[in-house]
């Protein structure tokens, strides 16, 4: 069987099987709510793994599932090398957002990256220790600040609630996506106007190393002519 891992909950999963849906590929949980099991009709030899959005990337990359779906902010930041590991298929067309860097908005003088470089560089001397960004993005933060020449911060995890992160005290900046920008401005915070360091949707990701044997090769061939994309990558 072709497994394809789809997120498990949520507005991803109901887009997702909306999506292959007006393809003629029908996808539904085959149990109970909660239970996260799936199945697919509309063609043969397609099994359905409901997984966490987070955990798509790892299992592709594993090859314990030979198509995902799930945001590209999270393939990029999982994975490294991603496209080595993984081939893009489609991209889908919802769970738009953007990873951004947001400050304070009582910082006046700091709307670009230039000027948190400078807030940044006069942090350690006035504070005692280095400016801290709260993310769950590490990957990308930290390639994006060397890219900058940014170089006097600290990362801070964080797996959730990361805008609240600046009103607790546990970070000055945060790294975080945003769509509506609601968030943010709940939370007294403005984005840096050259900081959007990757713009993500939810996407159709194919394994590269998942035992792509002759059967499964026939099976991708027949779902990428329904879905209309190209599997040439694989
Ligand atoms: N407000 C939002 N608007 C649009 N897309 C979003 C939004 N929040 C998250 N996403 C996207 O949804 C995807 C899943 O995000 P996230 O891992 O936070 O989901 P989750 O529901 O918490 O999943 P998990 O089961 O892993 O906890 C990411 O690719 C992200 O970019
Ligand atoms: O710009 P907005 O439309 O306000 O959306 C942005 C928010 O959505 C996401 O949170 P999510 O609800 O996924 O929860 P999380 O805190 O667990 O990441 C993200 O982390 C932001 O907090």
């Amino acid at each position: 069987m072709l497994k394809i891992g789809v997120p498990s909950k949520g507005r991803l999963m109901e887009q997702t099987f909306e999506w292959f849906g007006a393809r003629g590929v029908t996808m539904r949980q085959s149990g109970r709510d909660r239970e996260y099991a799936g199945a697919v009709d509309g063609i043969d030899g397609v099994e359905l793994v409901l997984l966490s959005a987070g955990e798509i990337p790892r299992e592709l990359a594993a090859g314990r599932i030979h198509l995902g779906v799930t945001g590209s902010d999270l393939v990029r930041d999982k994975l490294a090398d991603w496209d080595r590991q993984v081939a893009e298929l489609a991209q889908m067309g919802f769970g738009h957002a953007d990873l951004i860097i947001a400050v304070p908005a009582a910082w006046v003088d700091c709307d670009t990256m230039d000027d948190l470089d400078a807030v940044a560089a006069g942090f350690r001397a006035a504070h005692g220790f280095r400016l801290r960004i709260a993310t769950k993005y590490h990957r990308l933060v930290r390639e994006f600040l060397t890219e900058q020449g940014v170089a006097e911060y600290q990362l801070v995890d964080s797996q959730g609630a990361t805008e609240g992160t600046v009103k607790n005290q546990t970070a000055e900046a945060i790294a975080d996506i945003t769509s509506t920008g609601e968030t943010l401005r709940a939370n007294d915070l403005k984005i840096l106007g050259d900081s959007v360091i990757h713009q993500s949707q939810a996407t159709l990701f194919a394994a590269r190393q998942a035992g792509w044997d002759v059967e499964k090769r026939a099976t991708l061939t027949r779902l990428a002519g329904m879905l209309g994309v190209k599997a040439g990558a694989i």
